[in-house]
């Protein structure tokens, strides 16, 4: 199967740091990536360069086998690549509902469906509302973004992330900074995105715990270079995230 998103010998230079090293590698739909690996591995540094805010110094970034590399990060977007947003990127004086209807019409016309029946604002709001539910967020959905509670807050990234029904979910440390609490609900609802038809999510993490429940495959990056990739199970085992999460001294 072809893959959703793919990056071929995908490299960045800050002077003379490689921060990502020749990384080639392919994310069929359907399936959760995780990306791990130590501090300044280079994986925030890989999302930026898939999502258009790095340039690349060589290599590819394809979707649906098409070489999106040149593009910038609004016409990534356009071409199904979605990552979470920061709440700075949300209108603070309108309500979590009118956040989500704007992302929602953004998709709509996005999609040369200017006849679309939900271009009707009764339809874009009702959609939304769908949305705000689906993440459980319909209750609070006259609340401005900043008076969420923290937890609230990653929700409703999420719900623009539904919104914007892109072809492959990019999150970056979604449970980061939430109380203990707050986290299952998001992990739920990146699990249920993974669940419905065949996007693909990619997904930067830390928690071990979290890859272990959520990813089909984990992709190991150290100092830039993809150093392991595979099982969960089996990547998690290997000398080098032993090594790098839990300190213990790689056997060989
Ligand atoms: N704009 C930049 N200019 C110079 N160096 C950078 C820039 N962005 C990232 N780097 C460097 O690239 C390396 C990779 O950083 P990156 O943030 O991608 O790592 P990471 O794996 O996401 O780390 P963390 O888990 O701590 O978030 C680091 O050494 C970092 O200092």
């Amino acid at each position: 199967m072809e893959p959703a998103l793919e990056t071929r010998g995908l490299t960045i230079r800050f002077g003379g740091h490689v921060a990502v090293n020749d990384v080639s590698c392919g994310f069929a739909p359907g399936t959760l990536t995780a990306i791990v690996g130590p501090n300044g591995a280079g994986k925030t540094t890989y999302f930026n360069l898939i999502s258009g805010q790095l340039r690349a110094s060589a290599g590819q970034v394809l979707v649906g086998g098409q070489d999106i590399t040149t593009l910038p990060a609004s016409a990534r977007t356009r071409q199904g690549l979605g990552r979470a947003f920061q709440l700075t990127n949300l209108f603070p004086q309108l309500s979590a509902l009118e956040n989500v209807r704007l992302a929602v019409q953004s998709r709509a016309e996005a999609g040369w469906s200017l006849f679309r029946v939900w271009n009707d604002r009764r339809d874009l709001i009702e959609k939304a509302e769908a949305v705000l539910e689906r993440v459980r967020l319909a209750d609070k959905r006259n609340v401005a973004p900043a008076a969420l509670s923290h937890g609230d807050q990653r929700k409703l990234e999420v719900a623009l992330l539904i919104a914007m029904e892109p072809k492959v979910f990019m999150f970056d440390e979604p449970t980061a900074g939430m109380s203990v609490d707050e986290v299952p609900t998001v992990l739920e609802l990146i699990n249920d995105i993974k669940q419905r038809g065949d996007a693909t999510v990619l997904l930067v993490e830390h928690k071990m715990d979290v890859v272990r429940s959520l990813a089909d495959r984990i992709v190991v990056l150290h100092n830039g270079v993809l150093v392991a990739d595979g099982d969960p199970a089996a990547v998690i085992a290997s000398p080098i995230v032993q090594e790098a999460y839990l300190g213990i001294e790689a056997t060989r």
